[in-house]
């Protein structure tokens, strides 16, 4: 079974690798900007279809590339994209990667000494090859099945001092992650507890990634018997 990650985060790719998958991995970039009045789970649920229609779209095209190799072989595989938010008690602000020192403050500040929730939302989308190949670099592909998770953490900070936040800063760190924080890195320090999945929170609940990962290979299966 051929997957791809279609993302650009490193700790995306090292989860998946710890769990032994073989993949294939690219990148997509999209307009990651909130809509006004659009809920955090329509948020979400959004930018992992819109990466994953943003994957297919580089594979119809470069599909010859040589880094998709194991993908001109396969007659189906699963691209799989994901999105990290996090989500304040009102349950209507979304925290995404900081534009710069003063949103990560102000982040951080509605973070301090209380809980938030940190958001990882996954699509598995089985595209499959279709027809012959007409030309080089225009292989018909579409999408024959998706599904989406969202699991969700509960993460506890402590008091948040100016020193602790400029520090945090200009280590660099907070730049590419939501929320500006990284658990698994120097935040670690700042977390007093979380209630469900870590791995949710550096940016991929593994364990139910690779029960959707499994859904989708039953369903290609089945697919595949059908032709
Ligand atoms: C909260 C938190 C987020 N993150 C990271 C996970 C994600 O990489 C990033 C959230 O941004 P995302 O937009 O979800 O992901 P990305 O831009 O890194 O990659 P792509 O969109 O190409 O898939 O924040 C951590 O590494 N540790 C944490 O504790």
């Amino acid at each position: 079974m051929t997957i791809i990650l279609a993302s650009g985060s490193p700790r995306r790719r090292k989860l998946l690798s710890n769990a032994k998958l073989e993949l294939d991995v690219m990148s997509v970039d999209i307009d990651e900007t909130p809509n006004d009045n659009e809920s955090p789970k329509e948020y979400i649920q959004r930018m992992i279809a819109a990466k994953a229609d943003a994957a297919i779209m580089q594979l119809k095209t470069n599909y010859h590339h040589d880094s998709f190799k194991s993908c001109k072989l396969a007659t189906s595989f699963i691209v799989l994209t994901a999105d990290t938010i996090g989500v304040l008690p009102d349950g209507h602000t979304v925290l995404v990667k900081p534009a710069d020192r003063a949103h990560a403050y102000r982040m951080w500040q509605q973070m301090s000494d209380s809980s938030h929730q940190v958001w990882t939302a996954v699509q598995a989308t089985l595209v499959s090859f279709t027809d012959e190949v007409k030309e080089l670099n225009d292989r018909p592909l579409k999408a024959v099945w998706q599904k989406q998770i969202i699991e969700s953490t509960d993460v506890t900070f402590v008091p948040l001092t100016q020193n602790m936040m400029r520090n945090y800063w200009d280590s660099g760190e907070p730049a590419d992650k939501a929320g500006g924080y990284a658990i698994q890195g120097l935040a670690a320090a700042w977390v007093t507890r979380i209630n469900g999945s870590y791995t949710n929170v550096v940016g991929l609940p593994l364990a139910q990634t690779l029960a959707l990962i499994d859904e989708a290979a039953k369903v290609q299966k089945s697919k595949n018997k059908q032709t």
